[in-house]
């Protein structure tokens, strides 16, 4: 048997769901053995893995959130490219069958898929429908000045830590209020055409949005929860009754919360023309890692095949919250009546589909985008701890980002 390594970074139901999937391949044939391994989060995961490809001991397919695609994709040499992949082993493979607004992400702008998209989310308002009962409002707020007229009431009635708060603070803050709002992050559609980037972080409307949160933090209708997501407790604890977050945690929500909820779309400022216009997609995808047996990687094609299957892909959807992958599983979702039972699940594929994307709303492709939110992250901790104002601190953030750009550019644009 050929052991196939798989480190990801999964916890709860979602980390069920993989080692679920990995027993049923291992169980459907005998030649291979996909092996799966927690790494940490996914900024560890990705660390790890760059840390044993150059060790000489990398997995064979890595699990790495969406941010990273820019440094996966300018290592060279340390990656398969998945249409390679497939061909290579003479898998049947139609990029065609997967949803274009996930794939759009992984792919280069000849259409060649670069990784494997396994768990795309988007961002979403969990809600706890019975804390908004309480002070009578029905139905979640659709705007941003609903949502913050919203948190200040439920701080004043048995919420008094937390109105509202969110999971990756630069994912709801920057990437997805800009995309939501028709307004760059970075100039080359966010890096989606070019290493030679430059970031518009610092824009009117991001500029308002940040100025809002810190007012916000200091009577606590927002708080704070982190630079990632091990603040999502807060919601599924009674703690905040909104939380930003993925959509992908509908597992645990499911498993977790005692009180009635539900999950709704990112609010918007109505003044803004064209908001909202589509969100953009988070979760991770599998890239597979360069330098492995061709027999291995016969076994790590003939796992995508299964993970493939429209009923494996809709189970994996309508249990994690993660998007269906594949267009027929997304069908299939539908024609099962899925969505009338759990509405929750179709809110972030109609803010994926919402408009046709623009140039601001495709994705991001930046590089080092990990390191550079844990520095977008700095600088919005300085705002709302009433150091920097808002634009103050984007304006730095816009600076700091763009010589990391530029170092990105050196290196990656020479191989
Ligand atoms: O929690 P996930 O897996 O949906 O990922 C959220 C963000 O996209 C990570 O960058």
């Amino acid at each position: 048997v050929t052991e196939l390594q798989w480190w990801h970074a999964m916890t709860g139901a979602n980390n069920d769901a993989v080692n679920r999937l990995a027993d049923e391949f291992n169980a459907s044939q005998s030649d291979y053995k996909v092996v799966p391994t927690y790494k940490g989060n996914y900024g560890e995961t990705l660390n790890a893995g760059i840390a044993a490809f150059r060790a000489g001991t990398a997995p064979h397919i890595m699990q790495v959130f969406e941010v990273g695609t820019a440094t996966m994709m300018a290592a060279k040499g340390a990656v398969k490219p998945v249409y390679q992949l497939m061909k290579d082993a003479g898998e049947p493979f139609d990029p065609q069958a997967y949803l274009p607004a996930i794939t759009g992400y992984y792919s280069t702008t000849k259409g060649e898929m670069l990784s494997f998209p396994f768990n795309s989310s988007s961002m979403v308002m969990w809600v706890n429908t019975d804390a908004l009962k309480a002070i009578g409002v029905t139905e979640p707020p659709k705007t941003w000045p609903e949502l913050f007229a919203a948190a200040k009431k439920l701080t004043q009635n048995g919420f008094p830590n937390c109105g509202f708060s969110t999971t990756w603070v630069t994912w709801l803050n920057i990437e997805q209020l800009s995309a939501w709002h028709n307004v760059p992050v970075a100039t080359k559609a966010n890096g989606m055409d070019g290493l030679d980037t430059t970031l518009e972080i610092n824009g009117p409307v991001q500029v308002k949005h940040l100025g809002n949160l810190a007012e916000a933090q200091k009577d606590k209708s927002f708080d704070y929860s982190g630079r990632y997501d091990s603040g999502f407790g807060r919601f599924t604890a009674g703690e905040c009754p909104i939380m930003f977050g993925s959509s992908g945690s509908y597992g645990n929500v499911k498993g977790a919360a005692k009180f009635a909820w539900t999950s709704a779309p990112m609010p918007y400022y109505p003044d803004v023309p064209g908001a909202p216009q589509n969100s953009i997609i988070g979760g991770a995808s599998l890239w597979v890692m360069g330098g492995k047996k061709p027999d291995e990687y016969k076994g790590v094609a003939k796992f995508f095949t299964f993970l493939s299957d429209t009923d494996r892909q809709a189970k994996l959807h309508q249990t994690t919250g993660y998007m269906p992958i594949t267009k027929a599983a997304y069908e299939k979702s539908k024609a099962d009546g899925f969505y009338e039972k759990n509405p929750a699940l179709e809110v972030p594929i109609k803010e994926l589909t919402n408009k046709p994307p623009t140039e601001n709303s495709r994705g991001l492709r930046l590089g080092n985008l990990p390191q550079m939110r844990d520095m977008w992250a700095e600088e919005i901790e300085a705002t709302l701890a009433g150091k920097k104002t808002a634009k103050q601190a984007l304006d730095e953030a816009a600076t700091r980002g763009n010589a990391m750009l530029r170092q990105f550019e050196k290196q990656a644009g020479g191989r």
